[in-house]
């Protein structure tokens, strides 16, 4: 609604300082709409254990390529965020935190260790800093969190994929991507057994365990037709019942990732800046 966005712009006055690590399809996505304007962000700095992918963003925001984590978290920067993987994310959020700066996660399967969540939640806690984690690449996030203050009995996730954005997990299980000439499923079990196994497809089946407290029973299915990431999602509770299906349209740059997943990074880094927040 233009009258609406006129009335937010007038408030919209933080330039939020952003130091990014992991510089492929999300990092991307913000850096371009950093550049557009659309966002009122800087990008400060950037670092990726391939050189390479920092220099290349860097030619497009100007912003300085760092040789480490620790290098990005002592610049002048108010939020990290983290879009490299799972495995990365306990040293970015230790460092980004310790260091009195706000992080974002992209790579929320790390939260399947309830070890790790606790050490950050309190980390962040003692710091007074925040941790965000963006509704990714699925919906109704807003409204499962509500939910979760009812009594939650059943929570499923049913994602199919083109089979080119799952071949690298099919491949490290044993699978032949190439022999799946009709929708099959691939994974049928727990969150945390499907984040162990598809640990850059399936990030939105922890997301949506933390959001509801339950864990999420998980299927995925490889299909060799689609063009979308569906993510169908069913939540089942003393409140009442969700059924929420996205149909995502994959990066180009990364199949395996939804733009969604991008713009609600992008959203996020949008709303921390402005003075009104809309949704839960
Ligand atoms: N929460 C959600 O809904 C979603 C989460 N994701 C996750 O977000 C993360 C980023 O996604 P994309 O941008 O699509 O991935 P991408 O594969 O396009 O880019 C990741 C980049 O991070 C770099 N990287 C990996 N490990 C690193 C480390 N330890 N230190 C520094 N750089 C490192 C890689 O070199 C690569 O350039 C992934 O973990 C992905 O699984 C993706 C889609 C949805
Ligand atoms: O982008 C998507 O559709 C979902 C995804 O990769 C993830 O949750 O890790």
């Amino acid at each position: 609604m233009v009258v609406f966005s006129k009335f937010k712009n007038r408030y919209s006055d933080m330039m939020l300082k952003i130091g990014i690590v992991g510089c492929g399809a999300i990092a991307s996505f913000i850096s371009k709409m950093v550049v557009k304007k659309k966002i009122n962000a800087k990008i400060v700095a950037y670092y990726d254990k391939n050189i390479h992918k920092a220099e290349k963003l860097s030619k497009i925001t100007n912003a300085e390529v760092c040789s480490s984590v620790d290098n990005l978290v002592e610049k002048d920067i108010d939020l990290v965020v983290e879009a490299a993987s799972v495995k990365a994310v306990e040293e970015i959020a230790i460092k980004a935190l310790s260091n009195n700066k706000d992080i974002l996660i992209m790579s929320v399967g790390a939260f399947v260790d309830k070890e790790l969540f606790l050490k950050l939640y309190n980390l962040a806690k003692e710091k007074g800093r925040k941790i965000y984690l963006p509704s990714g690449a699925v919906a109704g996030i807003d409204a499962i969190k509500s939910l979760a203050l009812g009594k939650i009995e059943e929570v499923i996730l049913k994602t199919t994929k083109p089979v080119e954005g799952l071949k690298e997990a099919l491949e490290n299980k044993g699978v032949d991507p190439n022999k799946i000439k009709e929708p099959t499923v691939v994974f049928e079990g727990d969150v945390f057994d499907a984040i162990k196994q598809f640990p850059s497809n399936i990030n939105v089946s922890v997301m949506l365990s933390i959001a509801s407290e339950f864990p999420a029973k998980v299927v995925i299915i490889a299909d060799p037709k689609i063009k979308t990431n569906n993510h169908e999602i069913f939540v089942k509770s003393s409140i009442g019942t969700l059924k929420v299906l996205v149909k995502n349209v994959p990066c180009e740059e990364n199949p395996k990732t939804s733009a969604l997943a991008a713009y609600s990074a992008i959203r996020i880094i949008k709303d921390i800046s402005e003075p009104i927040e809309i949704g839960t």
